[in-house]
């Protein structure tokens, strides 16, 4: 699936991009200002369709509530094992919501276990409703953790606004493009540890396999260790390590799918042979649950024919989540409709 994901690319699209051998770096201040917007959208286009990734400073984002949650995720990683085993995603049904341990969830499942262990909390509901809403797995013996991590979501969801609008603006759609899908979009805000790996590495067991995102954006803040490796136009991986004061920024499936292929939902993955141990924050936004995501019209030509079929970003994301975590592929294999039959859903 990852190989495919790029030799399946239009071959006049695959020969328009360029190579890049590090993740370009965009300053956000002209578009949240409103100094030199065309500037910007001109950088995210090349950044999105060359890279899929760019890295991104003066976000706005303060600088002390992203290190008060790092210091939050370490305190809950280091958390005795039966602690977070209590909290495990499998007790939210379909929600994707509580903690994942080492291999519970592998990104590149046909090649590589994922030496991670992750905890996910998203929009707050009482009872669950559907795949990717329902209620919050907590833990109560770190106080402040919920406030400070919930506080770190919001402000994630307030910059993705802000980075939509610049993506729109790239393609030259008008800023509120995506705001008509996004009315309850689909988000997770996750906490990720990755233990150092020492000797001999081999791809069958990594911090994160090779993937590509699957919802529209992802925002991700690293901690200072490196790890995180990005795909070239030749096959070759790139190094996106930590640069003080910046998130990275990627785009998912569904915008490479919107794009028509224009955009890339770039293959990366986290190798951790630093000797450190290594946090990370990756914030994933997608659209509502019923948005459907086809080809904008004017990434659709004669030339460049729809390249695919309209989907729900419920049912896309849903379908790829099964294929990596196992609990919902033993409890919740999915119908011919793309929904789980599990509980059901509205
Ligand atoms: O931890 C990282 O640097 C990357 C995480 C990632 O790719 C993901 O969670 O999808
Ligand atoms: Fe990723």
């Amino acid at each position: 699936m990852i190989e495919s994901n790029l030799a399946q690319l239009d071959e006049s699209l695959q020969a328009m991009r360029q190579s890049f051998d590090k993740v370009p770096l965009l300053d956000l201040a002209p578009l949240v200002d409103g100094s030199d917007v065309g500037r910007v959208a001109k950088e995210i286009r090349w950044a999105l369709a060359n890279a899929g990734f760019v890295y991104i400073r003066n976000h706005g984002v303060p600088a002390r509530l992203i290190d008060e949650t790092f210091a939050h995720t370490r305190a809950f990683f280091d958390l005795p094992a039966e602690e977070k085993m209590r909290l495990h995603i499998s007790n939210s049904g379909v929600a994707l919501r509580g903690y994942i341990p080492f291999f519970g969830e592998n990104s590149d499942p046909d090649k590589t276990n994922d030496l991670k262990e992750c905890f996910d909390i998203g929009p707050e509901r009482q009872t669950l409703e559907s795949p990717f809403f329902g209620p919050n797995q907590w833990p109560t013996s770190l106080p402040g953790f919920r406030v400070t991590v919930f506080s770190y979501h919001e402000a994630m969801k307030e910059l993705s606004i802000k980075i939509l609008g610049g993506i729109a603006l790239s393609l030259d759609l008008s800023a509120d493009f995506f705001q008509p899908q996004m009315k309850s979009p689909i988000s997770i805000q996750r906490l990720l540890h990755y233990p150092p790996q020492s000797g001999a590495v081999d791809e069958k067991v990594i911090g994160m396999g090779a993937h590509t995102d699957r919802g529209n954006l992802t925002i991700l803040a690293q901690d200072s260790v490196d790890g995180l490796q990005v795909m070239s136009r030749d096959g070759v991986w790139v190094e996106a390590n930590p640069i003080p004061g910046t998130f990275v920024i990627n785009i998912g499936d569904l915008v490479q799918k919107l794009t028509n292929d224009r955009y890339l939902a770039n293959v990366h993955r986290v190798v951790n042979i630093s000797g450190r141990e290594r946090y990370s924050l990756p914030f994933f936004v997608d659209a509502d649950h019923d948005a459907v995501i086809a080809p904008l019209d004017s990434c659709v030509s004669n030339d460049s024919p729809a390249r695919y079929q309209p989907i729900t970003c419920g049912a896309h994301k849903f379908a790829r989540c099964v294929e990596s975590l196992p609990h919902l592929h033993r409890e919740h294999a999915t119908g011919p409709t793309g929904r789980p039959s599990g509980p059901a859903l509205p």
